[in-house]
């Protein structure tokens, strides 16, 4: 039969297509049911279905292909049954690009009360009122499912570092069994179907073996792409690239490779080196409504009385005119009154930033000069802000 438009488009299967490499960098692009991700792409954090003091346009505008919703925060507010009914998480943030949520499982450990972890899931308390809660990698796979979320994560435990070798195996190996539930909920759900997809999360903490271990048995479930769990969690810089030169050799080659949770421009700098695909972080918009600017020549703090009277834009041959067209002056005393235009301002310029830099990536490794690329960039940071 004749399908429609919007019906053929939604039935196109996941895809990852590899364009170039330069090195362990990798040039990609990936299809969902609401289009394409450019990759190595940053991905801005929206956890209670915005990205914060942003509009969904302004977010689009700065060529975000995609934005991160989070099973934990919106299972207690407003619940994914409300937002299913609604029309799902698209329809009501406004937002029709591609979306990516976590599973849950690392904000239960990071912000909830009271918790309970068994094999058959973790219990928790909302941060909110104390509620109690379930969540199991089956109900995790749901939930998101219900939120219509392009690319879904596996629940998995994520542990701080340093950890004991028998800790960080024994939630490697959890977080392995609850690859194969979660697999089989979404394939119950038919999310392949649907052209969405689900990513395995390595982990393994910082012991290469466990890494290479769960990367490999990961590899082996037909899982759209992968992500690196269990990094960013306290760990010096140096441990956690070790780890990415560890790990990315160890998962499938032909499938997006997504790092939870990084990092800085530095951070992501180094880590597409290593062969990741997909960033996230809530730095860029954190930092911008603490004052913290990121610019091409480094880290711009406004609190400091340094700026009071500078009549200098932040980067005047910046596109977003949060760079180019408000004094530092001006944003100094934003910042120190406490205006809410301050975050706004800055939080537009910092996810202008990143996503610039995220451009010039995508350019120099089309172009085969990422290494160049990687070296002058680092020297730019390293002049300080003039
Ligand atoms: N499922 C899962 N998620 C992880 C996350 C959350 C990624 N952002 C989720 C978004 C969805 C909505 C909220 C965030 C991580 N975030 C970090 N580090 C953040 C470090 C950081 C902390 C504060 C400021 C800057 C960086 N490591 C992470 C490891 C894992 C992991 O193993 N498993």
């Amino acid at each position: 039969s004749e399908k429609t438009t919007e019906q053929a488009a939604t039935t196109k299967p996941f895809s990852f297509k590899l364009l170039k490499t330069e090195g362990m960098a990798r040039r990609g692009e990936i299809t969902t049911p609401h289009g394409k991700v450019r990759t190595p792409a940053f991905m801005p954090v929206g956890t209670q279905a915005t990205v914060k003091a942003m509009y969904p346009q302004q977010v689009r505008d700065l060529g975000a292909d995609v934005v991160l919703g989070n099973t934990y925060h919106l299972m207690l507010r407003p619940t994914a049954e409300r937002i299913a009914k609604l029309g799902g998480l698209h329809k009501f943030m406004g937002w029709d690009h591609t979306i990516l949520t976590d599973s849950g499982g690392f904000q239960v450990m990071s912000l909830s009360g009271l918790r309970k972890m068994t094999e058959e899931g973790v219990t928790f308390s909302s941060h909110h009122d104390g509620s109690k809660h379930f969540m199991s990698p089956e109900r995790s796979v749901e939930i998101q499912g219900l939120l219509g979320s392009d690319i879904q994560m596996q629940l998995d435990e994520c542990i701080a570092l340093p950890a004991e070798r028998s800790e960080v195996e024994r939630a490697m190996q959890l977080s392995l069994r609850w690859a194969e539930r979660s697999r089989n909920q979404f394939e119950s759900m038919g999310g392949p179907q649907k052209g969405q997809g689900l990513y395995g999360i390595v982990q393994g903490g910082d012991v290469p073996d466990l890494r290479i271990e769960s990367a490999q048995r990961l590899g082996e479930l037909p899982m759209e792409g992968y992500s690196v769990g269990g990094l960013a969690v306290g760990e010096p810089q140096a441990v956690m690239l070790k780890m990415l030169e560890i790990t990315t050799p160890a998962m499938p080659n032909d499938k997006p490779r997504y790092l939870m949770g990084v990092g800085t421009p530095e951070d992501i700098l180094e880590s597409v080196a290593r062969g990741i695909d997909q960033f996230d972080c809530v730095m860029p918009t954190r930092a911008g409504r603490h004052g913290l600017a990121y610019t091409r020549f480094g880290k711009v703090n406004l609190k400091n009385a340094r700026h009071s009277e500078d009549p200098r834009p932040l980067d005047e041959e910046s596109q977003c005119e949060a760079a180019s067209k408000y004094s530092r002056a001006y944003l100094h005393h934003l910042v120190r009154v406490n205006e809410g235009l301050g975050a706004m301002l800055l939080t537009w310029n910092n996810l202008a930033y990143y996503q610039y830099l995220m451009q010039g990536i995508r350019d120099a490794i089309d172009e085969g000069r990422f290494e160049e690329f990687r070296q002058q960039t680092k020297e730019d940071w390293a002049r300080g802000d003039l």
